[in-house]
């Protein structure tokens, strides 16, 4: 049976959108696939040859669509399991299938009003805010503005679903280099998420938090995601076992050099560490191993430690864990079941407030891009 509620603008719930980023399945879609990503975005040509080595290196393939596939046919499961019966849809921003197709195959089958689920946990332009531009163009250039409705589920980086296979994860690595010897005091443990540029970082979330200089809410939630993890770690291994060692570092930066990016990056930060013997790297600020992950750490940031004498481990993504699946099924049924419970284990200070009443960062969140490119 479908349980579907009855919402302000009159309609119910009959599909689920799962909305990604979108990669290339073979060689000729890798440059068509960077261009789409790029368009108007100011990256230099020389950052595009480099970035397409990496996908020619995996054969031309991003593994993040198969990924999506997968965790699709999980939500699926798990939604019957729970006796919702919605569908789900897919729809990305940068490839096949795009999200003006999939808006046109939900209007055809019927559906008026669908909840949107994103494949980013945080909040910036680039991880929420683009997702909502994203519908919108795709309502637009369908003529399905009005027609269809697409609510964005809230960010779930606060999700215990998301947060706690990291705490897994990091126990079983430290684990790892205990067993190898590693005591918790030459471990460093970074907390790795994908650089943005400074100026996106200070105007994430909404209008009113807005401030140069201070990351944002995307900085913020990361920092508390990170509070969070860690206290967990050492409730379950004591403090003894809990290397005190552990920071917030950034990945995968792109743009032009005089462009101000979110510092510092792991390979910075992995080259100076003093007193070390082993690195934990905890892809906190992804959902699933796609590219950014088994290339720019499992190749090159391990590269980075082996090179120091590091041993490295690399903590799972979320996205292979059932909870995770959880956590999406919770946010669909945030939508769909009046009065379910919205979980969310940090109070992020003066945020979670605006959060909880909203569902989400807003559609004012996350603004803007200029046309240089850079973000205002
Ligand atoms: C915050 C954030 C996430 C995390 C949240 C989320 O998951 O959404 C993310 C994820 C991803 N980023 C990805 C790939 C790329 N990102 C690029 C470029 C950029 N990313 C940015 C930000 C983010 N990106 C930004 C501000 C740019 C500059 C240009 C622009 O403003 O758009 C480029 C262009 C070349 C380059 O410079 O790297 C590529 C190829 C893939 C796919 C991997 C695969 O194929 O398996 C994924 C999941
Ligand atoms: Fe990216």
């Amino acid at each position: 049976m479908t349980e579907a509620a009855v919402t302000e603008n009159g309609g119910a719930y009959t599909a689920v959108l799962f909305s990604s980023f979108g990669g290339p399945e073979k060689h000729e879609d890798v440059i068509p696939f960077l261009r789409n990503v790029t368009r108007g975005r100011g990256i230099p040509d020389e950052r595009l040859e480099e970035v397409a080595t990496h996908y020619r290196a995996l054969g031309g393939r991003s593994p993040i669509n198969e990924q999506n596939r997968a965790l699709i046919a999980r939500l699926e499961a798990e939604l019957k399991r729970r006796r919702i019966d919605l569908p789900v849809y897919w729809g990305n921003r940068n490839w096949e299938p795009y999200v003006a197709d999939t808006v046109r195959d939900m209007h055809n089958d019927g559906h008026t009003k669908v909840v949107g689920l994103v494949t980013s946990a945080y909040s910036s332009y680039s991880s929420c805010h683009q997702y909502h531009e994203d519908f919108r163009k795709a309502l637009d250039e369908t003529g399905l503005m009005g027609t269809l409705a697409i609510d964005k589920a809230r960010v779930y980086y606060n999700h215990p679903g998301f947060l706690e296979p990291v705490v897994d994860g990091v126990k079983s690595a430290l684990e790892a280099h205990r067993a190898n010897g590693h005591e918790p005091e030459a471990i460093e443990i970074l907390f790795s998420t994908h650089s943005i540029p400074t100026t996106m970082a200070d105007v994430s979330g909404p209008k009113s938090s807005w401030e140069k200089g201070s990351g944002g809410w995307y900085v913020a939630q990361h920092e508390a995601a990170i509070e969070y993890v860690m206290a967990r770690v050492r409730e379950d291994l004591g403090a003894e076992q809990t290397p005190e060692n552990y920071q917030l570092v950034y990945q995968s930066r792109s743009g032009a050099p005089h462009v101000p990016w979110l510092e510092p990056d792991i390979n910075d930060v992995i080259d100076e560490l003093e007193a070390r013997s082993a690195v934990v790297v905890v892809p906190i600020g992804f959902v699933t191993d796609h590219v950014e992950v088994v290339w720019d750490l499992d190749t090159e940031a391990k590269e980075t430690a082996e090179n120091k004498g590091l041993a490295f481990v690399r903590v799972a993504t979320s996205g292979s864990d059932d909870r995770f699946i959880g956590a999406l099924a919770d946010l669909v049924q945030e939508a769909v079941t009046p009065g379910f419970e919205r979980r969310a284990v940090i109070d992020l200070p003066g945020a979670l407030e605006n959060e909880k009443r909203t569902g989400d960062c807003g559609l004012e969140c996350c603004l803007v891009r200029t046309p240089e490119g850079t973000f205002a």
